[in-house]
């Protein structure tokens, strides 16, 4: 494969986080905080993310050798059980966010055809599920991510996004903006500081996608480009979130905003402008969703791929079919989608709450990703001749490391335990990889982790079986 440089590597951070998750931005924050809330939660999201960008970055060139990116981190520093959860949370996350990609998808459709509702009607979900299955064969006869494809999907999804920034500002309400500024008049929302823990899971979605540089690290020309893709990938993104987030409080108030169905930006530009609006983010984010649909599916299957390669997973997850393509992984990612795609349908889940899920299982992989960081800086080896370089790696990595557990605590304790039941089944993966390579399952410190998770588990159960958990 070719080797990719500065810009295809920027542009592949770019897109691999622009996916649909700005699109929706508008309502998703209004619904927890006010325009005060929601600049100090970016506030703390650029200091935290960015710390984790650099993170990634930091990581990516002192071990070079840890190719598989972000679970290969936790192996290397907390064990094999913790390598094969980061794995397992990352391919769940993933997986999970295409289920909700395809929600907000014929939520969008709904804009045109009003049968689609907000993506999970009875036929919004049976023409995603033949979606699903069309993309599952395409991938089995070996479609790749074509250049033109992402280039297609990046312009598909920069127009809208210039245009709504554009005319937004042109039409920005500096009264509207500050009317209600701490969110405590029109809806209830609570402290500001609940506010900002409730939006923080909004936030974390719309980023991730982050540490693609450093999973896509084996094909950069340069080790060096990896780390500065990732950094300027990141300003940009945050640019474009913060912009399309606090012009659109100028435009429309809050509950206004709050009450919008997604993809929310185009409720607010045809405010602005009237039906073009609409259409023209609808178009954009349909195609966007298209290319963001197909490279969340082949990194499904190659997550599982690389992990079954180095023994972290079972076997049989290594196995390809005649186009060189993992099978086994790609029906196992696919079917699981399948599965929840039925149980959105019944259970009336909404893009929201499924991203929500999807954003808050990759918190433990990003959280190892950051512990490690600290753990090499902390350890000091290959910082031998650059001791000032190593006190910053540590002050990044410590940064960096206090947010994803700020993360996990603002995420509430409804996402944990339901993560803990996400996480539990995992164990039966893992306890066959090992069997495979004839090693004991768990480590003593690793039996006691298993044993909080499965307790997690268990109330989570209780919970969802009493309705005091949703999923
Ligand atoms: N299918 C997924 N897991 N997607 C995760 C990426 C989310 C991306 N940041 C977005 O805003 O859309």
């Amino acid at each position: 494969m070719a080797k990719l440089g500065f810009s295809a590597l920027t542009a592949l951070v770019v897109g691999s986080m622009i996916g649909g998750g700005i699109f929706s931005l508008p309502q998703n924050m209004a619904v927890s905080a006010g325009a005060g809330a929601v600049l100090i939660g970016w506030a703390i999201t650029a200091v935290g993310m960015l710390t984790l960008a650099f993170v990634f970055q930091t990581l990516a060139n002192r071990k070079p050798e840890l190719d598989g990116g972000i679970y290969a981190y936790a192996k290397a520093g907390f064990g094999d059980y913790m390598g094969f959860s980061s794995a397992w949370g990352y391919w769940m996350s993933a997986w999970l966010g295409n289920v909700s990609y395809f929600v907000l998808l014929f939520s969008t459709l709904g804009i045109f055809f009003p049968i689609f509702g907000e993506g999970n009607t009875l036929t919004a979900i049976v023409c995603a599920s033949l979606l699903l299955w069309g993309v599952h064969f395409l991938v089995l006869r070996g479609i790749k991510e074509a250049a033109f494809i992402n280039l297609i999907t990046t312009i598909a999804k920069l127009v809208p996004l210039v245009l709504f920034i554009v005319i937004t500002a042109i039409s920005f309400d500096v009264g509207l903006f500050t009317q209600d500024f701490w969110g405590h008049a029109e809806l209830d929302m609570g402290s500001v500081a609940d506010q900002v823990r409730n939006m923080m899971l909004v936030t974390v979605w719309v980023f991730i996608g982050i540490e693609g540089a450093s999973v896509f690290s084996a094909r950069a020309e340069k080790r060096r480009d990896v780390g500065r893709a990732t950094v300027t990938g990141f300003l940009f993104v945050l640019l474009m979130l913060v912009l399309v987030n606090v012009l659109s409080m100028g435009v429309m108030s809050q509950p206004q905003l709050a009450s919008l169905s997604n993809p929310s930006m185009a409720g607010v530009l045809e405010h602005v402008v009237g039906r073009w609006g609409a259409i023209l983010i609808g178009v954009g984010l349909v195609v966007s969703l298209a290319g963001a649909l197909l490279s969340w599916t082949l990194l499904c299957a190659e997550i599982l791929y690389t992990t079954a390669s180095d023994h972290t997973m079972p076997a049989f997850l290594r196995k390809q079919n005649g186009n060189g393509v993992p099978v086994n992984a790609l029906w196992l990612s696919n079917g699981l989608i399948q599965l929840f795609l039925i149980i959105t349908l019944f259970n009336e889940s909404t893009y929201l709450s499924l991203f929500y899920l999807a954003t808050s299982m990759i918190l433990v992989p990003y959280f190892w990703s950051a512990a490690y960081g600290l753990l090499l800086a902390g350890k000091g080896e290959s910082y031998e001749t650059q001791p000032g370089k190593r006190r910053s790696d540590l002050i990044i990595a410590l940064i960096a490391t206090l947010y994803a557990i700020w993360l996990v605590y603002a995420s509430g304790i409804q996402y944990i335990l339901l993560s803990a039941l996400l996480y539990a089944p995992g164990a039966l993966l893992f306890a066959k990889a090992k069997r495979e390579v004839g090693a004991t399952i768990f480590t003593g410190i690793e039996k006691l982790i298993f044993l909080a998770v499965l307790i997690g588990a268990a109330a989570a159960i209780y919970g969802l079986y009493s309705g005091m958990l949703t999923l």
